[in-house]
């Protein structure tokens, strides 16, 4: 069946025009001014509204087992919360247990996301290293479509790699044409900042901010960059929340190295006091790595989406609710770390980004859905409003607002980080391969209907650093 979505604004990455978007078996068929419905088609008025690509969250941690406890949101329940937000496709990260299988645990991974209502893919966590590893990142990139490999340089003692496993698998992604990514913080001084303040007698969610102070994360960005550039290697550093890691991804930009940030949008609106609340279950809500920040690193984290030196946003959606925080009553360090937020990433990107007139609606589009695609290669079938895309679209309604509430939202969480925000602009309709998932507060989803996402390796950006790094190949004397 065809849906022809008529008199909407497209807006893409680079413009915007007044079309009508005939979606038929999944695709986008035809793009045009008044176009004539084929026989049968269902006809979804768009006036008013803007039809953009789908958003793509390029970082979710869906049924996580994570630090004793597994994240309370599932595949299913988190993609369809996801497409009541206007998400279309989330990347999700198979972290094998250090000296697991990388392929196995895709595999189990894989299992897993069959309830998805809406596309996936797959980032691959390397934990630990050996032959096993480097052969099997081989298997993943070439055979499963695997193109990027996640590094934790934080979380010692459980899934935390070393700066020799960094350089050794930042080589082998590079080989493999995949891109090296990391969670970057400094895990010695995470740990050693952890005993010292719980020493100290400090054992609330306060210790967590504390323990992991925004040089934490500097530092650690700084390496991972530096060793990328001694391979010649891109890498993509993910949540990026401090000004240090900002500055030192546009630093490296500037000095030509293919370097990507991405950014959270709970980054970018709430700050550290968060944890000062005398109440723990308020205060453990917002325990995440990295930690909410004061204030100022707000304005460097908009700038760096303004100027285009942070490219993408996600939210590291990794769901636990208040009995699972309350692990960590009498220690903080045992308060799993992660919070939600796919259902309200757009609205909050718009509401604060576009409306606030920090964002143009196209630079909207880019840093949710399009740059993401790019950079992990599958645009233009992600990320564009295009013919012979896939029909993952939003109809936007930049003007109609709501107020956040876990009251009323999709996600499989009892509370949520944004309570009681008003945000102006709301997905009115959200379609996924072709079809009508939610409408005007009705949510259409059906279990399993996502898709596996393959992402080819080599995205162009490899053709250009191949060639610039034969150029600076190390060249022996001849003696
Ligand atoms: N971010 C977080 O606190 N939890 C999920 C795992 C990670 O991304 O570090
Ligand atoms: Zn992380
Ligand atoms: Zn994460």
């Amino acid at each position: 069946m065809s849906l022809l979505i008529r008199g909407g604004e497209v807006v893409t990455a680079d413009r915007r025009y007044r079309a009508d978007v005939l979606c038929e078996g999944g695709v986008i068929q035809a793009i045009g001014p008044d176009m004539e419905a084929p026989a049968g088609a269902e006809i979804l008025d768009a006036g008013g509204l803007l039809v953009m690509p789908g958003g793509i969250d390029p970082h979710t941690h869906m049924e996580l087992p994570f630090m004793g406890t597994v994240a309370s949101e599932d595949f299913y329940t988190g993609t369809a919360a996801g497409l009541a937000g206007g998400n279309t496709m989330i990347i999700d990260f198979v972290i094998p247990a250090p000296g697991a299988s990388l392929l196995e645990s895709y595999k189990t991974w894989r299992g897993w996301a069959e309830k998805a209502a809406a596309d996936y893919s797959f980032h691959v966590a390397v934990t630990h290293w050996s032959d096993q590893v480097h052969e099997e990142m081989g298997i993943l990139a070439r055979d499963h479509g695997v193109n990027s490999f996640k590094h934790f340089m934080a979380y010692k003692g459980a899934i935390m790699v070393d700066d020799d496993i960094l350089l050794r698998s930042f080589t082998r992604a590079l080989e493999l044409g995949a891109i090296p990514t990391v969670h970057a913080e400094n895990g010695e001084a995470v740990a050693f900042m952890q005993k010292s303040l719980l020493a100290q007698g400090i054992t609330g969610p306060e210790g967590h901010a504390l323990s992991r102070p925004p040089a934490v994360e500097g530092e650690a960005a700084q390496r991972a960059i530096t060793i990328a550039g001694l391979i010649g290697a891109p890498v993509y550093i993910v949540h990026v929340s401090t000004e240090e890691a900002a500055s030192a991804i546009a630093r490296a930009r500037a000095a030509g190295q293919r370097v990507y940030g991405e950014v959270l949008p709970q980054q970018l609106v709430i700050d550290e006091s968060v944890y000062q609340n005398k109440d723990f279950a308020s205060a453990a809500a917002y325990v995440m790595s990295p930690p909410f920040r004061p204030k100022h690193h707000q304005k460097a984290l908009w700038a760096g989406l303004m100027s285009g030196q942070l490219q993408t946003t996600a939210t590291d959606h990794c769901a636990f609710c208040a009995p699972q925080k309350a692990a960590g009553k009498d220690n903080f360090t045992l308060i799993p770390n992660g919070t939600a937020g796919i259902e309200d990433r757009m609205s909050v990107l718009w509401h604060h980004g576009v409306v606030s007139g920090r964002l143009t609606p196209s630079e909207f589009v880019a840093i949710t859905s399009t740059n993401t695609a790019k950079i992990f290669n599958i645009h233009p079938r992600k990320g564009a409003v295009e013919i012979g895309a896939d029909a993952d679209l939003v109809l936007w309604d930049p003007s109609s607002s709501r107020v956040i509430s876990a009251k009323t939202h999709h996600q499989n969480i009892d509370f949520n980080i944004y309570e009681g925000m008003e945000v102006t602009g709301l997905a009115a309709t959200t379609i996924s391969q072709g079809k009508i998932v939610w409408h005007k507060g009705d949510l259409r989803t059906v279990k399993g209907t996502g898709r596996y996402i393959d992402r080819p390796c080599f995205p162009p950006t490899f053709e250009a650093l191949s060639k610039l790094n034969a150029a600076t190949k190390p060249v022996g004397v001849v003696r």
